[in-house]
């Protein structure tokens, strides 16, 4: 069966050997695992922290975690009740349908609608729409939002958003590098006051790397970067998702997060596509998309990029 459900959790099986573990808590991808054409053995591709909490009962500390309606702390009145990153990767999805089912790929869509819980803290109508599909060397996530307020008045009621796939790509972090991103504008989340927070900088480096402390998000990213590092690496392209944010904590903030696993910050980096400088904003009965496509990469870090 290469769609199985089990105990809140739904299991992609690809013909050719790799597979997707998700959660309905949070739609949070928790285990991809694909293999490369010279390594076909699949290999766990995604991080999750050993104190990860997998039991609902807080954002898992690692695989995919989605980030909707807001980025960080709210700064939009409609999010003024929300915690950090909103509520969709907090609450309980349902399966809706499997997509695809053939050699080509196996693909299942979730869905998440306004519920009493939610409605506490977040009042707009919504529609929440997740397609997860696994290829042989390639995961793909489609976030399908849609505004349903049936209101024709003017000025609109537009839903406008942030949203963001935050993912933790398994990797040395001391030795990966993403790129590129020279020359790019980008915001330091590191910097500790508020004006310097603010303060768009330039990227001079060639290549990013996350040896030290790194909380950067990236205005108008290319729709496509890599993440390589000796011997490995994954290849993002994105749609809708104009920014991307990367950060690893390294000790001096890993230390801080209790379910952080100690060391844990030396075996990922996020690398987070997403809509998160300014709003997405769609009209009544409209819908936005974003995606992002991670392929692994069969080649050596092409050196000859950086
Ligand atoms: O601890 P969390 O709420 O999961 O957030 C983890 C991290 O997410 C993003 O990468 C943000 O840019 C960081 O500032 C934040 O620390």
């Amino acid at each position: 069966m290469p769609v199985h459900q089990a105990n809140g959790s739904v299991i992609l099986t690809h013909p050719k050997g790799s597979s997707v573990e998700l959660l309905l808590y949070g739609a949070t991808v928790i285990s991809w695992k694909a293999g490369t054409i010279t390594s076909p053995e699949p290999t766990e591709r995604l991080f999750v922290s050993s104190k990860a909490a997998l039991d609902g009962s807080k954002p898992v500390r690692g695989g995919i975690p989605v980030v909707f309606p807001c980025f960080g702390a709210p700064t939009h009145p409609d999010h003024s009740r929300l915690a950090q990153h909103g509520f969709a990767r907090s609450q309980v999805w349902t399966f809706h349908s499997t997509v695809m089912d053939s050699d080509a790929g196996v693909s299942v869509r979730l869905t998440l609608d306004p519920t009493s819980s939610i409605g506490s803290t977040y009042d707009k109508p919504f529609h929440l729409a997740y397609v997860v599909t696994l290829e042989e060397h390639q995961l793909s996530t489609d976030l399908h939002v849609t505004n349903t307020s049936t209101s024709s008045a003017y000025p609109p009621d537009n839903l406008e958003f942030q949203a963001l796939f935050h993912n933790y790509i398994r990797a040395p972090a001391n030795q990966v590098l993403v790129f590129p991103l020279q020359n790019n504008k980008y915001y330091d989340k590191t910097e500790t006051t508020e004006e310097g927070r603010n303060n768009v900088k330039a990227e001079a480096r060639t290549a990013v790397d996350v040896r030290e402390f790194t909380d950067s998000v990236y205005e108008d990213a290319p729709p496509q970067y890599e993440v390589t590092w000796p011997g490995g690496g994954v290849k993002i392209e994105v749609k809708g998702l104009k920014d991307v944010v990367i950060w690893n904590p390294q000790r001096v903030a890993g230390t801080k997060l209790t379910d952080m696993e100690d060391g844990g910050w030396e075996k990922f980096v996020c690398v987070e596509p997403g809509y998160v400088r300014g709003f997405a904003k769609i009209e009544p009965g409209k819908t936005w998309v974003g995606q992002q496509v991670i392929s692994v990469i069969h080649h050596e870090r092409r050196t000859n990029q950086l």
